[in-house]
């Protein structure tokens, strides 16, 4: 979100598995040679249906949960551990209830002990980008659940990450606020230009927002469909949600579900 234009991070991900262990006998294949690479700058929508391994892949590229065979690579850089180019982004905003605003988004400065007050303007900058200048010292129960979502993003881009991981962000929001959030998601992208993926159940928010759909099969997560989305930016709610192209996207996306009795046509 500053002024100045980022590169994104490149995305390499070669047959990747990831299978839990669980106290049973039966062990869980969340995901089973995923092949996937992703450009830099571009902005990558995930939907599948629930427990396909969304979230796994998620986890497996932030480096949270190790990967059972196959490797990614975030601009070369094999992922073992959380990549500093990374950002994330949960359904849940993740705020420390006692810590301010303001110091939410300098905590992962803090954490790896870099200097705060030289963070602290970008802070504040990024703040006011997200529509909060001047709620830096309010604390996360004085905020809406928008707002603190706000605030979840801006701890996410305060190191500008090359690759901005989503999972769920707005699942939480009420209709209105996520309609907002989408569109200012939207913009700062468009500003950034960072890379992006961002897990949905929303086929809607996927093909509004992305360059390219991947649609997940149900477990073990493969995925069934990479779909380029060729619609022009910036994009305008109403006028995207008229376009034919846009809902021949939702339909070819739909049309998968259906195939698959994970959506019931009626
Ligand atoms: N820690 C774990 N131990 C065992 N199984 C797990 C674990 N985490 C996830 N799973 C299983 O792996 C599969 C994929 O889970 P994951 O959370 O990645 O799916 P998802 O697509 O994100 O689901 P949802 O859309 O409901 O959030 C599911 O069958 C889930 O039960």
């Amino acid at each position: 979100m500053s002024a100045t234009t980022q590169m994104g991070a490149a995305v390499d991900i070669s047959r990747l598995s990831k299978i839990y262990k669980t106290r049973e006998d039966d062990d869980v294949l969340a995901l089973d040679k995923i092949d996937l690479k992703i450009e830099p700058g571009s902005f990558v929508a995930v939907v599948g249906p629930s427990g396909c391994g969304k979230s796994t892949l998620l986890s497996l590229l932030a480096g949270l949960t190790p990967a059972s065979t196959g490797s990614i690579a975030i601009d070369g850089d094999g992922v073992s551990k959380p990549h500093p180019k990374t950002g994330v982004v949960f359904q849940s905003d993740l705020l420390l209830y006692w810590r301010s605003v303001l110091d939410n988004i300098l905590l992962p400065i803090e954490i790896k002990r870099l200097d705060v007050a030289k963070y602290r303007p970008r802070a504040e900058e990024l703040l006011a980008q997200v529509g909060l200048e001047g709620f830096g010292n309010k604390f996360p129960s004085e905020l809406s659940g928008g707002m603190r979502q706000r605030v979840a993003i801006c701890r996410a881009l305060i190191q500008e990450p090359g690759l901005l991981l989503m999972d769920e962000p707005f699942g939480a929001l009420d209709a209105l606020t996520r309609e907002q959030m989408i569109m200012d998601l939207q913009s700062m992208w468009l500003r950034l230009r960072n890379t992006v993926l961002f897990i949905t159940h929303g086929i809607d928010e996927a093909v509004f927002l992305a360059d390219r759909v991947l649609v997940m099969s149900p477990r073990p997560g493969r995925v069934d469909l990479d779909l380029k989305i060729d619609l022009p930016r910036p994009r305008q709610w109403s006028k995207t949600h008229e376009d034919k192209d846009y809902h021949g996207y939702v339909r070819q996306i739909r049309a998968i579900f259906e195939a698959k009795g994970i959506l019931v046509a009626h």
